[in-house]
């Protein structure tokens, strides 16, 4: 992904350290031009925001000190540590945040920022008192062990934590099970294998029951690893947590295979996903080549967002044609994928389709008739798209008995959440873990930690909930795709004005800088192909 980096330290004016940082509401400079509804202002009422000059407008995490404002702080450990201690400037300016929005104008409000991640001068937490919990929760995803053992090892190496249990089975793990006693021994070779040694579960969050269960057992940092559900679930976890006033940091740390949350730069696990998947394309590839006309179908894992399917689809050129849940597809006729499917074999003779698990779900439901079916988390249960499609390609040739065609159809989605984090992924979790560690022992909470343009930041629960992060169908990435497999772009008119438009922050005084490129259907030529211009 392409990424640069901006950290802007602020003017002493802009705002105040930490622990004094008020809760306001913007000045009248920053009123939106449209007047916020109650509901609206409700939800900004909770926002920790803090404004600067030019637009500046720091989006800041709670602190426990917001609400146990008596509570002493202590000198960093790290600060007398071997390694830590000769690193210039290893400690976070208070004041440095870092820069939602990278793409600017000259004209442009300095924008949304959240606080810069990292280790502060002072902590909130003496480390021969800290029990730390850490729990895992949602699908499986490449690096999960790798997050668990660099919070064990991170919190007993750098801050001298020494008590960390482990929640086992997700959520239902507060309240449901016992605790596993976690030390730097226990969890030395974990990130070498797939899965998460906690284990895992969707469904069965009960807020009072788990804080019930935090208060019990004196936890006073809880990691919380998941997805876009497990941080909903982590915000209303410190929302009682804060209104029991206990002194516990709520950390959430971002898991998802599919790259589906909003705001962060990537989740861990992705490129790993992605760098797997190739081997299943690679053999689709391959049987394809090997038979007349040959199709080999590969199913990727994205429920909602097509990024495993659209980077392996780039990263491999081998294929012809890559379908995703953002951008509809149809079958029959002129300009579908049909058509395009006898084409590309009458000219190459075998064709590769990579097709996310969440591609064409209404257009399976509408011609098989069923009814929506939820998993425990309330997700919706996806139909077969791989297996829908393949059947639907060979009743296609079955009706052509002079063009025979062979395929074959491979679904490694399992396969590829299962595996263990490449190198790549292992840094990013390591930096993760620690950047999450820091933010608790400096007496952060109520955050999810994350690169945002680069940059590790503390960014509130509300912005990593309230939408999903999708594929832009109208952006210059999903052109590029367009390009490389020249597939149809299948887009009518209504779908281009729908597609890519920024939701409307009316609390910011923003104009934010747009970087996609909005395609109108014109740039597709007469068989539905992109023309050039787009990248
Ligand atoms: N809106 C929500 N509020 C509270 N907890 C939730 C919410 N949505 C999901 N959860 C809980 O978070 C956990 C994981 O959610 P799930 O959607 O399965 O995976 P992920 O977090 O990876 O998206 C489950 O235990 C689920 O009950
Ligand atoms: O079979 P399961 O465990 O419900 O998982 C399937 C889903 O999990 C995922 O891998 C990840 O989903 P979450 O990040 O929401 O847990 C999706 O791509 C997939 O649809
Ligand atoms: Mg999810």
């Amino acid at each position: 992904m392409e990424t640069a980096t901006v950290v802007v330290a602020l003017a002493p004016v802009a705002i105040t350290p930490p622990p004094q940082l008020k809760l306001m509401e913007l000045k009248s400079s920053f009123a939106p031009a449209v007047k916020p509804s109650p509901a609206r202002k409700a939800k900004l009422a909770k926002k920790k925001l803090a404004g600067g000059s030019g637009g500046y407008v720091l989006e800041d995490v709670p602190h426990l000190t917001d609400y146990l404002p008596e509570l002493k702080s202590y000198a960093n450990p790290l600060q007398d540590h071997p390694a830590y201690s000769v690193v210039k400037q290893y400690f976070v300016n208070p004041d440095d945040t870092v820069a939602k929005k990278i793409v600017v104008h000259k004209s442009s409000a300095r924008g949304t920022h959240f606080r810069r991640a990292g280790p502060r001068q002072r902590v909130y937490f003496q480390p021969g008192e800290v029990t730390a919990a850490i729990v895992t929760c949602g699908g499986l995803c490449p690096g999960l062990n790798t997050v668990i053992r660099e919070l064990v090892c991170g919190l007993h190496d750098m801050y001298g934590v020494t008590s960390v249990l482990g929640i086992e089975g997700g959520y239902k793990g507060f309240y449901a099970r016992n605790t596993v006693e976690l030390t730097p021994r226990s969890v030395n070779d974990i990130h070498k294998r797939g899965g998460t040694v906690l284990g895992t579960s969707r469904g069965g969050q009960d807020t009072a029951k788990i804080v019930d269960s935090i208060q019990d057992r004196g936890i006073d940092q809880v990691y919380i690893i998941g997805g876009d559900g497990t941080q909903k679930g982590a915000a209303s976890i410190h929302e009682e947590v804060q209104r029991r006033g206990l002194k516990c940091a709520v950390v959430g740390v971002p898991k998802t295979i599919d790259n589906d949350i909003a705001v962060i730069d990537k989740s861990f696990g992705f490129d790993t996903a992605v760098e797997e998947a190739q081997r299943a394309i690679n053999a689709a590839h391959v049987e394809a080549e090997s038979a007349e006309n040959g199709i080999g179908v590969v199913k990727l894992m994205g429920r909602n967002s097509g990024f495993i399917a659209m980077y392996a689809t780039l990263a491999s050129r081998d294929v012809d044609c890559c379908l995703i849940p953002e951008s509809p597809f149809y079958l029959e006729g002129k300009g579908g994928l049909l058509e395009f499917v006898e084409r590309r074999l009458r000219d190459n003779g075998h064709m590769v389709i990579v097709v996310a698990e969440g591609a064409g779900q209404d257009l399976i439901a509408r011609s098989m008739h069923l009814a929506d079916t939820h998993d425990a988390s309330g997700n919706k249960v996806l139909l077969d798209v791989g297996l829908w499609l393949s059947q639907k390609i060979k009743e296609h040739f079955k009706r052509k008995p002079n063009f025979p065609i062979t395929l074959k159809y491979i679904d490694p989605t399992y396969m590829i959440r299962a595996v263990p984090s490449n190198a790549s992924d292992n840094v990013y979790c390591t930096l993760l873990a620690h950047s999450a560690l820091h933010g608790a022992m400096a007496g952060y909470t109520g955050f999810t930690v994350a690169p945002v343009n680069g940059r590790h930041a503390y960014i509130p629960f509300y912005r990593i909930t309230e939408k999903q992060n999708k594929v832009v169908i109208t952006d210059r990435m999903w052109a590029r795709v367009l390009c490389s497999t020249n597939q149809p772009c299948f887009l009518t008119h209504e779908d281009v004005e729908g597609a890519g438009q920024e939701e409307e922050e009316p609390h910011l005084p923003l104009v934010e800088g747009e970087n996609a490129l909005v395609r109108s259907p014109s740039m597709c030529n007469g068989n539905g192909h992109l023309c050039s211009g787009a990248a």
